[in-house]
């Protein structure tokens, strides 16, 4: 049986004001119905840096991540407030595809559509106004260099996207998003469905990204967790209950839930 743990005893680390925020959220809640999925969120995202999002399963974090793009419209209600460029953008009259461009999201498993390579990078652009052909061959070719895709696909931009493996798909995937040259990258377990070899260039992948934007990942993973992030959030059952840089987080987990999951008691 799952032992009990206090959510009174929390350690998550604020970020004074000379830390650069992309995004942070404040009581942030979700409800699915009756079911209370997320308790009073409070996470902070420096800039430019990868935020590893960590815990057994059901404990919240895909729930989480969804909602910073509000992702989760529909079919979740989600209260609080999500700040993102001085705006809480948890608000109605915001409009969620504008956000949705400047916080792009990668799912679990490779689902580039069943189009070319190149239209898969164009696609969203086209219908976005761009148009002129120089302009979208100059973002397929930096979007797919972005995501360490170039130099295996651009003598092929018009096969099938299918064709790839699915590590590449998977890095198709990323291009496609920051085709759309977002700001934040949220990824929910994108290596899930991967081999080792690609799970190291995705890895790879992320951490060069992160020069140039603010990268919030859930994973599984603890090894990648602690090879890719800057920080990590530990959730247990809807409720975050450590955020701490990495290495301290792994070495020196503050709180008896955190030591547990870090030990291998549960998850
Ligand atoms: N679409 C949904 N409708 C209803 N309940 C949901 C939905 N998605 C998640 N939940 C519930 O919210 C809680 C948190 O689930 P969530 O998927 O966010 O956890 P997770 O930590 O990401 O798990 P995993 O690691 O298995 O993906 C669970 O109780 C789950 O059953």
């Amino acid at each position: 049986m799952l032992k009990q743990y206090s959510f009174e005893e929390t350690a998550v680390q604020t970020f004074d004001d000379k830390t650069s925020l992309a995004m942070k959220t404040e009581n942030m809640q979700v409800f699915y119905g009756e079911n209370h999925a997320m308790f009073d969120a409070n996470l902070a995202f420096p800039k430019n840096q990868i935020t590893a999002l960590i815990g057994a399963s059901g404990s919240g974090k895909s729930t989480y991540l969804r909602s910073l793009n509000r992702m989760n419209d529909g079919i979740a209600t989600v209260t609080g407030k999500i700040w993102y460029h001085g705006v809480n953008i948890n608000e109605p009259g915001v409009n969620i595809y504008e956000i949705r461009r400047h916080i792009g999201m990668v799912f679990q498993r490779p689902n580039p559509f069943a189009k070319s390579i190149r239209e898969n990078i164009v696609y969203a652009l086209r219908a976005n106004g761009l148009k002129k052909k120089a302009e979208l061959e100059e973002r397929i070719e930096q979007s797919l260099k972005g995501a360490a895709l170039w130099d295996e696909v651009k003598d092929n931009l018009d096969k099938s996207a299918l064709s790839l493996s699915g590590g590449q798909q998977q890095r198709l995937c990323i291009a496609r998003s920051i085709a759309m040259a977002p700001d934040v990258l949220l990824l929910d377990e994108p290596c899930s469905a991967l081999d080792p070899i690609s799970t190291v260039k995705v890895e790879e992948t992320l951490l060069e990204l992160q020069k140039k934007y603010t990268i919030i990942i859930v994973t599984h993973n603890m090894q990648q967790a602690s090879r890719i992030s800057s920080q990590c959030a530990f959730f247990h059952l809807g409720h975050i209950m450590e955020y701490a840089p990495t290495g301290t987080m792994f070495s020196n987990p503050q709180i008896p839930v955190t030591q547990d999951y870090i030990a291998g008691s549960f998850g």
